[in-house]
């Protein structure tokens, strides 16, 4: 074996890299006599300089899996991927089928020596071409490989040293399936280039989106927003229900449980959800009941609420325009009753309508509007000391809420998704504006269900500052991750912004079109592997890996929310709930 140094700078046939990395790795330069190689297959076709096509060797057919790392013995190593394997039997031609008419005619066939398997089945991998170990690194390949090039196993020594190094801070989600390599990605590129999780539902994105909340928590330790619709990201205050935990995965549960907040928007009953951790973890949620101050939204978000929900004419628009006096974040406004409010707005806008029987209409139509904004939607609080139930409401302070490290839960649950988005909207516009004025450390946002809430088609709220955050969030030091079942209903320029996907199963055929067609990083192979992967596996592509890999997802530190319970379970807490009310 030949020892050098390999400092990467490659270019994968997925994706450029640009990545120069400092490492001494031993590359086995193949040469049989001084290794131990395991030989894997031979070359027979090759497709130009991005793929070819090996035939595995019999006793080496247990050794390949989609998404192995393999190299191929050519004049110089060639670092290459299993992308697809096929079975394939030269003797099954019409005829040959013909005659396999019944057990007892292959129990015959198989008397007389005529073994069918053994003589007639060869196992075929097509691989995808990554780069060659020249003297100085890793690098695109400039000509076809020679057919005939013996293949052999990339060890976890050189695999690694090529893809697993990272610093410190890098983090951990998993290991590079068939191999016992963790799979690291780069925290500044995932959070800074914004990343998606894609996959149909069930196929594991809640279970990863908390593993990288996690390693941020542990590793960063920056503020996370979580937009969470469903409310199963509170089941991160809870440590892991696994009794194999080793000692280090219980020490990290409890440190990123113990950094977990949850606030709860306004006047919304979230009796069931409280009674589902309450009894699955024996201990009840710790939360924070919150509402918006009306008078900390700037103008602009305002006429679009007010716009969204009950639609607003241009003459009312002039007189809130004239009348709202907004209070910048940094001032803490007053909460003013209601009609107290709607009068100042009046009062200050009124020069603004029109004279007559029209401007009285006009002014007494917002009035209307105002009070139905303020009173229905149950995230707003007009009253100091406001409770619901025993439970006090307090301010939400976005400021203060992204002014600590730690996962910072918004559990939307219980709003309808039209306030869902209302609010989402009305939060990250604030996280937004804060950030432009560098009024919050850098903050990373994850949104659930992103097809709800930046949606290709239609119209919601929160389409506008989600899109404005995945545009210009960079340069302000937010990072997003939308984390979505329906690829094809996200925004495209949104996903676009996201320069590290992620995908897990997906099957959906519209879906996995949408993905061949979106990823610059994903090969049409590899798309079609996606409707196959299992729950605990996920395609990494993007800036944040040195080539897109297939790992298989780490074990969680802090509990899981998005268990499906059985239809008995559900059953039995919606009864047991019922006695309680
Ligand atoms: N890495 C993993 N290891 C072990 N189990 C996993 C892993 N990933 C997912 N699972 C299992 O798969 C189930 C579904 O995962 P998860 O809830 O994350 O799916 P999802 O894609 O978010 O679903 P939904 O779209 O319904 O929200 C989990 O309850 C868990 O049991």
């Amino acid at each position: 074996m030949n020892q050098f140094t390999i400092p990467i700078s490659l270019t994968s046939p997925l994706k450029p890299l640009n990545q120069r990395l400092d490492l001494s790795v031993i590359v086995n330069t193949g040469d049989p006599s001084t290794s131990s190689v395991n030989y894997l297959g031979v070359i027979y076709e090759v497709d130009g300089v991005r793929g070819a096509k090996m035939r595995v060797f019999s006793d080496a057919e247990d050794g390949i899996w989609m998404g192995k790392f393999v190299v191929i013995d050519d004049a110089y190593p060639v670092l290459s991927r299993v992308i697809s394997i096929d079975r394939r039997n030269y003797l099954s031609d019409e005829r040959m089928i013909a005659q396999l008419d019944s057990k007892e005619r292959m129990d015959e066939l198989r008397k007389y020596g005529f073994d069918l398997e053994y003589i007639s089945t060869s196992t075929t991998a097509s691989l995808s071409i990554i780069g060659k170990f020249g003297g100085n690194g890793l690098l695109h390949i400039d000509r076809p490989i020679k057919p005939y090039s013996l293949v052999y196993d990339a060890d976890d020594k050189l695999i690694e040293a090529l893809l697993g190094a990272g610093g410190d801070s890098s983090l951990d989600v998993g290991v590079i399936k068939g191999s016992r390599v963790h799979a690291r990605l780069d925290p500044d590129k995932l959070v800074t280039h914004h990343c998606a999780i894609l996959a149909s539902t069930g196929a594991g994105k809640s279970w990863l989106a908390g593993v990288i909340l996690e390693e941020l928590t542990l590793k960063v330790g920056l503020p996370i927003l979580v937009i969470d619709p469903h409310g199963e990201y509170s089941a991160m205050q809870y440590q892991a229900e696994q009794d194999r935990a080793s000692k280090e995965e219980a020490e990290a549960g409890e440190r990123v449980s113990s950094l977990v907040s949850i606030y709860i928007p306004g006047k919304v009953d979230v009796s069931s959800m409280d009674r589902h951790y309450a009894k699955r973890f024996g201990r009840p949620r710790r939360y924070v009941r919150v509402g918006m101050n009306p008078r900390s939204m700037p103008l602009g978000i305002l006429v679009r609420l007010l716009n969204y929900y009950y639609g607003l004419t241009d003459a009312q628009r002039r007189i809130l325009e004239e009348g709202w006096v907004y209070n910048s974040v940094y001032e803490e406004p007053p909460l003013t009753p209601i009609d107290d409010l709607i009068k100042e707005i009046v009062e200050t806008g009124k020069s603004a309508a029109t004279k007559g029987y029209g401007g009285e209409i006009a002014t007494s139509s917002l009035m209307t509007k105002l009070r139905m904004l303020f009173e229905n939607r149950p995230f707003f609080i007009t009253r100091y000391g406001d409770y619901y139930g025993s439970e006090p409401i307090r301010l939400l302070d976005v400021r203060g809420m992204l002014s600590t490290p730690g996962i910072k839960v918004l559990d939307l649950s219980s709003l309808d998704v039209m306030d869902q988005q209302a609010l989402t909207a009305v939060v990250l516009d604030e996280v937004f504006s804060l950030a432009k004025r560098r009024s919050i450390p850098p903050t990373f946002l994850l949104i659930e269900e992103a097809h709800n809430f930046v949606p290709s088609k239609g119209s919601a709220m929160s389409k506008q500052p989600i899109l404005r955050i995945a545009r210009e969030g960079r340069k302000f030091g937010i990072g997003m991750c939308l984390v979505s079942q329906r690829p094809s209903r996200v925004d495209p320029d949104a996903l676009s912004q996201c320069m590290t996907q992620i995908f897990k199963r997906i099957i959906n055929p519209l879906d996995l079109k949408y993905v061949e067609l979106i990823s610059e990083y994903v090969s049409r192979e590899e798309v079609g592997q996606l409707r196959v992967l299992n729950s605990d596996e996920a395609l990494v592509t993007g800036l944040s890996v040195k080539i897109p890999l297939l790992i298989g997802v780490r074990r969680r530190f802090t509990a899981h929310g998005g268990e499906t319970p059985s239809i008995e379970e559900s059953l039995k807490d919606f009864l047991e709930g019922k006695q309680g009310s």
